[in-house]
């Protein structure tokens, strides 16, 4: 939107562009224009549409200001949250689990861990194959590591979706990150996907193992050593994280922001790491310190599951975008699907 001379100042600030008032107050005075805290109040009343003037800037509010966030409105937490809407709301919404296409360090057969290594051209080619695979199921938001193996894998399986959604990371690091992304379109923004990263998605700390090869390591620990770092439940390796002190952050933010998400009805994808993925699916499958150990994830293979009346029933992996299977699971999936066709034939 273009700022006219007088607007200049700050610009714009909309109902979902991210305005600081504090910094507004260090640089303009805090003057007969009084901006309290994030809710966009003055003197007791939201802003409304329209143009500003403190005591030596002006700036246009363009819509009435309800809320600050940009396309992605957080919702409350289902405990706080107990109007009938809400129940409503919160039926049925699909989740979907990816793990990254192969890294390069997955090619090199390296202790991966936290360090932030992109894909192959196997792992982009696996993504894209993945997002066919899920191009007919409703995602609303987008949940990522902090890695870009994980972001790549989120983008490029958008990128096939067919509702053509546009993916865009969410930044929300510091109040100037989340002003600086703001968008100023209502169409814009319903055209888009949230997508959230997170470091306690990220993949379980290796420690001293990070950067090794496997198959020497396991030359010089010996075989049942490097397989009890790998794949038991609560043995780390060297200064590492055992799959149980992973399970500690990435079940604990996937119980705390990704479950009210699903409640709320919305759809949600992860693109996560094979043992961050682990302990949320040892979480949602209810298995056991035992039981995890087998679970082993392949690079770039969607998994389905529906979240209906608080649980999480499996549903396996969409294996094509031509498989009725997948669609005959629910009736919404199945309506979303009959939508998209009629858009798109
Ligand atoms: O190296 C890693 O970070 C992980 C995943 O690739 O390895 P592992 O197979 O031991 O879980």
């Amino acid at each position: 939107m273009a700022a006219t001379a007088s607007h200049q100042a700050i610009g714009t600030i909309q109902s979902h562009g991210y305005f600081n008032s504090s910094s507004f107050q260090q640089e303009h005075g805090n003057t007969s224009l009084r901006l309290i805290s994030k809710g966009f109040r003055v003197d007791g009343g939201l802003l409304r549409r329209g143009s500003y003037r403190s005591k030596n800037r002006s700036f246009v509010v363009s819509q009435a200001s309800t809320s600050q966030t940009s396309m992605f409105s957080p919702v409350s937490s289902p405990s706080k949250d107990n109007t009938a809407n809400s129940q409503k709301k919160s039926n049925e919404a699909a989740l979907i689990l990816i793990r990254h296409g192969e890294s390069l360090w997955n090619e090199k057969n390296l202790f991966t861990g936290c360090v932030d290594v992109p894909l192959t051209k196997k792992g982009v080619e696996e993504a894209i194959e993945a997002g066919k695979r899920i191009s007919n199921i409703p995602i609303d938001v987008i949940y990522a590591s902090a890695l870009i193996r994980s972001q790549m894998t989120a983008m490029l399986a958008m990128a096939q979706h067919r509702r053509k959604k546009v993916p865009i990371v969410v930044h929300n690091e510091s109040e100037q990150a989340k002003s600086w992304s703001g968008i100023f379109s209502e169409e814009t923004k319903k055209q888009s996907i949230p997508v959230i990263t997170a470091w306690q998605l990220n993949e379980r700390m290796y420690g001293e193992l990070q950067g090794l090869n496997k198959q020497e390591t396991a030359d010089r620990y010996g075989k049942e050593q490097v397989h009890e770092w790998r794949r038991s439940y609560d043995i780390p390796p060297p200064n590492g994280e055992s799959l149980e002190m992973c399970a500690e952050r990435a079940v604990a933010y996937f119980k705390e922001h990704i479950e009210p998400q699903l409640l709320s009805g919305k759809n949600v994808m992860i693109a996560a790491h094979g043992n961050s993925l682990r302990s949320i699916i040892m979480y949602l499958d209810k298995l056991t310190s035992q039981e995890v150990i087998s679970l082993e994830l392949s690079t770039g293979i969607p998994m389905l599951y529906i979240f209906k009346e608080g649980k999480f029933m499996r549903r396996g992996s969409p294996v094509g975008p031509t498989e009725a299977g997948v669609y005959a699971y629910t009736k919404s999936l199945a309506l979303y699907r009959q939508k998209l066709d009629e858009m798109f034939q």
